[in-house]
């Protein structure tokens, strides 16, 4: 079973309130690309987990050597020989290292294991939300083979703010954390887009953290194309102050013919829309070649 995880971007995301916990209060509208890492699932005894690609070595390791985390080879499991348990309990949040791919599947009850291949096509730490994609596309997986519980979406918030969108994976307004989802007619399906990123992680809560707390209003209402013409991205100056090559990309997009040219989620990927496909590869054309780079259309 092939499964892909789609690319995440924000058209818009209004920051209104810095709570108690650390946490922030915003309203976004989410759309994805179509294309991101992919998932391959084969039925086996265990859960286990390989990770290949570009991007495969650019995954925190729990291993101290680092080894493991090649192209084709194992970079994450849950086991270590003997008889681990099938199904682990979930490990908390990402920051126990564990890839969330780990995480979803020890979230998620089944009746056999599964074996997954995840290709790391997108960056990390990019603004593209591609853990929460590819715990998305995991819990789409399993929803196929065995379906859900009825409180996946709980499950899946506990993996990160963005995952339950991602499960989704169409066009959505989010608030509160980004969990409380609602879906909105799109009329931006099929739009030419184009994604850059200039190689520069960036980790999302401090990015949060270097937000100036003053609420700029809420985002605009209407449809997704005036929402993604009308919005901000309250997290861009912050990102910006933290990394600031994201103002010389978000310059390069600006010289095109893109219609909306704004930063993803905590950044550092910057998006631009166009009317044409030409427009688009012009665009991509135009790049500098040290940056990454994705071009497809809106789902
Ligand atoms: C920036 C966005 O990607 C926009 O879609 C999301 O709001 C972040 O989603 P995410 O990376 O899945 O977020 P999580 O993994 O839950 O949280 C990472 C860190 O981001 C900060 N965080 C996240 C979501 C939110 N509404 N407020 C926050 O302050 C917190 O410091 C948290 O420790
Ligand atoms: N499968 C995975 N893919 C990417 N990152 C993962 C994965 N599993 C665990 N992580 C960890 O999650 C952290 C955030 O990576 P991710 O690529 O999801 O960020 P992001 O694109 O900024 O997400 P968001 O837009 O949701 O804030 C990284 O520190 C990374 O080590």
């Amino acid at each position: 079973m092939q499964e892909t995880a789609y690319a995440k971007i924000n058209l818009a995301l209004h920051v209104r309130k810095r709570r108690e916990d650390g946490y922030h209060e915003l309203e976004t509208l989410f759309a994805f690309v179509d294309g991101g890492d992919t998932l391959l699932a084969k039925r086996a005894e265990q859960d286990r987990l390989q990770v290949v690609g570009e991007f495969s070595t650019f995954l925190t390791s729990p291993l101290p050597t680092g080894e493991g985390l090649g192209v084709g080879a194992p970079a994450f499991d849950d086991q270590d020989g003997a008889s681990p348990p099938p199904h682990p309990p979930p490990q908390g949040g990402r920051s126990s290292g564990a890839n969330i791919v780990m995480q979803a599947l020890g979230a998620l009850p089944r009746p056999n294991g599964l074996a997954i291949t995840l290709e790391k096509n997108l960056p990390v730490a990019a603004g593209l939300g591609g853990g929460s994609a590819d715990a998305g596309a995991l819990f789409r997986v399993v929803e196929r083979a065995h379906g859900l519980p009825d409180d996946w979406r709980t499950r899946a918030a506990k993996l990160g703010a963005d995952v339950p969108a991602c499960v989704e994976s169409i066009t959505c307004v989010g608030r509160g954390t980004g969990t409380d989802l609602e879906p909105i007619d799109s009329d931006l399906t099929g739009t030419p887009v184009l994604l850059v990123n200039p190689r520069v992680p960036l980790a999302t809560g401090p990015v949060f953290k270097a937000w100036d707390g003053k609420d700029r209003g809420p985002m605009p209402e209407g449809t997704a194309r005036e929402i993604a013409q009308a919005g901000r991205n309250d997290l861009r100056d912050p990102a910006i102050s933290q990394c600031p090559v994201i103002a010389e990309v978000l310059a390069a997009l600006g010289q095109s013919a893109a219609w909306k040219v704004e930063m993803s989620g905590s950044g550092a990927t910057c998006f631009a829309l166009f009317d044409t496909t030409e427009a688009r590869d012009a665009a991509a054309a135009a790049m500098p070649s040290e940056w990454w780079q994705m071009a497809g259309k809106l789902r």
